[in-house]
């Protein structure tokens, strides 16, 4: 992954918008506010929909020069120039998208609850792993729990861990105590009634010394 891109921070997930106008006003604010990373994830979207979303937020990322990772495709990645992937147990190899998509690129993995996944992925390839979620998600009720304990020893893996999964300014804090660099959120951000000062609530988080 290309070192210029910061470790720490919101990672922010778009939620599931079929307005492209919309979409694009919506991030915007958050990019404004401060967000780390964007990961575009559209999943009832058709494949048509998708590329014309995700190379819409291509130039509102670069302008903020914030890295657009693309959910689930890594193909679509590479074809819109994105900064990088992330991938799912169901969303293909790890090897091959970072074969395809060159050493520079960020290629996160789901890990859910699982220390050898993220070992395996590691050594796959990826630059990031996912640990959650972690508490109930609204945009994923069935999601797999993950444990602080997981996120702690992680660290081992000397990658970023990211933390997701009914994530809030709330209860941020103890993720981040316990080693999370980057927090994925969806609907803490995109479903609040001011995006933007979510953003920065979930930033303020890492202000405290771990
Ligand atoms: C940062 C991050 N972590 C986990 C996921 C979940 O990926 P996956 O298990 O493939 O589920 P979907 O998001 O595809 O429904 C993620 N997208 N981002
Ligand atoms: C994609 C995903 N994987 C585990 S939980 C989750 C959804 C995260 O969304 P929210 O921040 O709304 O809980
Ligand atoms: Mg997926």
């Amino acid at each position: 992954m290309n070192p210029r891109w910061p470790r720490r921070g919101l990672y922010a997930i778009t939620p599931d918008e079929a307005d492209t106008g919309r979409l694009l006003a919506r991030v915007e604010t958050v990019l404004r506010a401060g967000a780390t990373w964007l990961q575009y994830r559209n999943k009832p979207a058709s494949e048509d929909l998708r590329a014309e979303q995700a190379l819409a937020l291509q130039p509102l990322c670069r302008s903020f020069d914030v890295p657009l990772i693309i959910n689930d495709d890594w193909a679509l990645a590479a074809a819109i120039g994105a900064a990088g992937a992330h991938l799912g147990e169901d969303d293909g190899e790890i090897a091959l998208a970072r074969h395809e998509l060159g050493p520079e690129a960020i290629l996160g993995a789901s890990c859910y609850d699982d220390a050898g996944l993220a070992r395996q992925a590691v050594f796959a390839g990826a630059s990031y792993v996912a640990f959650g979620a972690f508490f109930p998600s609204p945009t994923k009720p069935h999601a797999r729990r993950a444990t602080l304990d997981l996120l702690r020893t992680a660290a081992v893996l000397g990658v970023p861990r990211v933390a997701i999964g009914g994530i809030t300014p709330d209860n941020a804090r103890p993720l981040v105590e316990a080693g999370a660099d980057l927090l994925a959120v969806i609907s803490g951000v995109f479903d609040a009634p001011d995006p933007a000062a979510a953003t920065r609530a979930y930033i303020s988080c890492f202000e405290e010394p771990r």
